[in-house]
């Protein structure tokens, strides 16, 4: 199968073409595609399919690198707009593509930049999913012995957002694996460190569900801006600064969508597996 090596501030991706090949992603292959030392190494592979409903130019679909199909990827969108253009599947500035559970816009910008209407976030509980009675800007969670105060957002996949004093000392390690895994989130979920540097600005650190610490999460980001605003620190328009670079996010409220904004890049084409024989020189199951 042929692939494009992408990323988007360094959330890194191998994108196949499942139009014009056929493309088998059973869970073990994907953990053997995303293994950084026996595979290619990505956060999460994209698979790019015909749109099953009419008004989508493209199916979506990702898979972490612990092989689980997952709702919503924000750097793996820009990716597959640069993706789908560059592969000749579409020459339009405007693509809307469908994912298992709802449809992203994807705009080409004069920069070369990508804006992605990530929907209209979900903080009803049922909706995240998070396990509470009522809608909050501000939820305790227990873990450990600590009570933490977290924030829990749906972008088409869970949230869940600390504030932390500074990012570059976050427990990402520590806490991070233990809230994806909370009994609160049934989904398991992200996990983003936010440091509010000032209303038009927050340092974001995540810790994502089946990756781990990536260096940048689109969807988190969309999340820990909804998270800020409804806490009253942040305005409307935001620049989140991740270890991997910066993303502009935008949200005028509730009932609003959220609109991302930044770069994807294309790194190498390849080929998995080459031949039977070199599957074989992986990591033995
Ligand atoms: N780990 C995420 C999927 C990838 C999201 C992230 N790479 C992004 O840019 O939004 C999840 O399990 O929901």
């Amino acid at each position: 199968m042929h692939f494009t090596k992408m990323q988007g501030l360094g959330n890194d991706f191998v994108v196949f073409d499942g139009i014009r090949q056929p493309v088998d992603l059973q869970p073990e292959v994907i953990r053997a595609i995303a293994d950084r030392h026996f595979g290619v190494g990505c956060d999460q592979v994209l698979l790019v399919e015909t749109a099953t409903s009419p008004g989508s130019d493209f199916r979506y679909r990702i898979f972490n690198a612990d092989g689980g199909e997952v709702a919503q990827c924000g750097n793996g969108a820009r990716c597959c707009a640069v993706f789908v253009r560059r592969a000749g599947l579409t020459d339009k500035g405007v693509i809307t593509v469908e994912t298992l559970t709802g449809r992203l816009t994807l705009q080409h910008r004069s920069n070369g930049e990508i804006t992605v209407d990530m929907g209209i976030p979900q903080l009803a509980p049922a909706d995240i999913p998070f396990r509470a009675s009522e809608v909050s800007s501000e939820y305790l969670l227990s873990t450990g012995g600590d009570t933490l105060r977290i924030a829990a957002i749906g972008m088409g996949n869970p949230h869940a957002l600390l504030r932390v004093p500074n990012v570059a000392e976050a427990p990402v390690a520590t806490l991070g694996p233990r809230i994806e895994t909370h009994p609160d989130f049934p989904e398991r979920c992200n996990v983003g460190f936010l440091e509010v540097r000032d209303r038009g600005h927050i340092h974001l650190r995540v810790w994502e569900r089946g990756a781990g610490e990536t260096l940048a999460c689109g969807s988190n980001a969309c999340a820990a801006v909804v998270a800020g605003i409804r806490w009253g620190e942040l305005d409307h328009t935001v620049a989140v600064t991740l270890p991997g670079g910066i993303l502009q996010i935008e949200w005028a409220g509730l009932g609003q969508a959220v609109r991302m904004t930044g770069p994807a890049r294309v790194v190498f084409d390849g080929v998995w597996p080459l031949s039977e024989a070199d599957c074989t020189s992986r990591r033995e199951a």
